[in-house]
């Protein structure tokens, strides 16, 4: 502020004051060096709620809400030293009415012309909304960085900070679809509102919000066009405040504040604010459901590249990983550990004679009965083209012979008539079980040996590790 010519003593400045502060719209008080005030302007009268012969006279303390503001701002400014103003400061100061408000403040000395300070000079700009503003913004910031919360806990924190802020005590995050307002989480003052309630659509202030896809705000519907509508007359809600909640431009809801009382009405900041929060959650929402895409994707792969494509099983690679574990578990806990190689008989044949397709049937026909039949903690695979190799964890030989002859026998008797004729399908099995010095490779080629034994003792039957080497019986 460019301040006139310095006057020569502080009857000459007493003068001039009138005519230079008095018709300034910011306000503006004088005070001598004993902190008197000497002047004040009209804006301040009406800043402050006092008549002029109210503050004249007196120490500028009666402004302040706080008497160590006054003594700091004393001791910084009222000495010889002090320089004009160049920088403002925010101080807390009291009305008349006892209302405190945040002054945004520019002051300092008035020189005389021989460069002595003949008074104090403040101008001051209530600035308490857009302090509270940056508060709720700095929060804001704080709860959407916070690393601690998730999705969920920050959207109850920016409801719960929307309704400290706007003076409204409910707060909801909304999804619509149709005429259907269903309600995603919510503050209440009586818990009244809980996740998962729907509401007709219609029937909501958010229709003026959703529809025109933007942000209204209503500060008091009983005296106002409105006062007819549905959410008045069923909720008696007299403040709202929302914004539509956009997920890649796309309408999802509305972030809503209200309440049933009137209140103050709502500045350009509260607008601003409001759509902020619904675009965050928006851009929120947008992302976690990109991350839940992402990690279904992930786990089809994961799903895709354990299992084989034809029968479902589980394919090789995957076996091998968990049969060397089951081995070092056996080995850990010394449980035993039986492991079955199968081999349909004659599969060429089948191939050859009903087609390709029927010896894939075959193969299915296999893995679903298998699948069927085996215990939760059982692991069966595909092993390779008309192999299979299982797992029985904590089963040794003799039981897992028991359930592979049921096996054999349920594939064997099943229905299947590749051309409408009914033919049996015999595999051939090996059986071993783990020794304490036995990897996948040892074991499983015992299995095979004993698989192989089976083969050559005319198929369609179990082998053991223990009948290879023996004559046979
Ligand atoms: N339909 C079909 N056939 C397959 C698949 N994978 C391997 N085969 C066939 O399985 C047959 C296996 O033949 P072989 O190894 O000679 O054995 P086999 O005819 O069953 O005779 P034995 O094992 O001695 O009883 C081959 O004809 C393969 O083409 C598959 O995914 N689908």
């Amino acid at each position: 502020m460019s301040m006139p010519e310095k006057p020569a003593s502080l009857s000459a400045l007493r003068g001039v004051l009138p005519y230079v502060f008095g018709h300034m719209d910011v306000a503006a008080i004088v005070a001598d060096a004993d902190r008197r005030i000497i002047m004040i302007n009209d804006a301040a009268l009406e800043m402050f709620g006092y008549d002029e012969a109210e503050l004249k006279g007196h120490e500028t303390r009666i402004i302040y809400a706080d008497p160590d503001d006054f003594e700091e701002q004393g001791r910084k400014r009222f000495n010889k030293e002090a320089q004009e103003a160049q920088e403002t400061y925010i101080t807390r100061y009291r009305c008349k009415n006892g209302n405190v408000f945040e002054g945004e403040t520019l002051g300092g000395p008035i020189k005389s012309t021989d460069d002595e300070n003949l008074a104090f000079v403040g101008f001051i700009r209530d600035v308490t909304h857009r302090v509270a503003t940056e508060q709720t913004l700095s929060k804001l910031h704080s709860i959407t960085s916070s690393r601690d919360l998730n999705f969920q806990a920050r959207v109850d924190a920016i409801l719960r900070l929307g309704t400290e802020h706007f003076g409204l005590p409910i707060g909801i995050f909304s999804h619509i679809h149709g005429n259907l307002y269903t309600v995603m989480q919510a503050v209440h003052p009586d818990d009244a509102l809980t996740p998962g309630m729907t509401f007709e659509f219609a029937n909501t202030y958010c229709s003026h919000v959703f529809d025109v896809t933007d942000v209204r705000g209503f500060y008091h519907v009983g005296e106002s066009d409105i006062r007819a509508h549905p959410c008045y007359q069923s909720f008696q809600l007299e403040a709202y405040l929302g914004s539509t909640i956009f997920v890649d431009g796309h309408r999802y809801g509305t972030l809503n504040f209200s309440s049933p009382e009137p209140t103050r009405p709502f500045r350009a900041q509260d607008i601003e604010l409001v759509r902020l929060f619904a675009e965050w959650i928006g851009h929120e929402l947008a992302r976690k459901r990109d991350l839940e895409a992402l990690e279904n994707a992930k786990q089809e792969l994961e799903i895709l590249a354990r299992t084989d494509a034809l029968t479902g099983l589980f394919n090789r690679g995957y076996m091998e990983d968990r049969l060397s574990g089951e081995i070092d578990r056996s080995r850990r806990y010394k449980h035993p550990l039986t492991v079955a190689l199968f081999d349909f008989d004659h599969f060429k044949k089948l191939n050859d004679t009903y087609g390709h397709a029927a010896g894939d049937e075959a193969l299915k026909l296999f893995a679903a009965t298998a699948t069927r039949m085996s215990r939760k903690s059982d692991v069966v695979a595909r092993w390779g083209g008309e192999e299979f190799l299982a797992v029985f964890p904590s089963t040794g030989v003799r039981g897992a012979v028991t359930f592979l002859e049921r096996l054999s026998d349920e594939i064997r008797d099943a229905d299947f008539a590749p051309e409408g004729e009914s033919i049996p399908l015999t595999m051939s099995i090996g059986v071993a079980s783990a020794h304490s010095d036995d990897d996948l490779d040892t074991l499983v080629s015992r299995a095979d040996a004993a698989m192989y034994l089976a083969k050559t003792r005319g198929r369609d039957q179990i082998r053991t590790q223990s009948d290879i080497g023996k004559p046979k019986t």
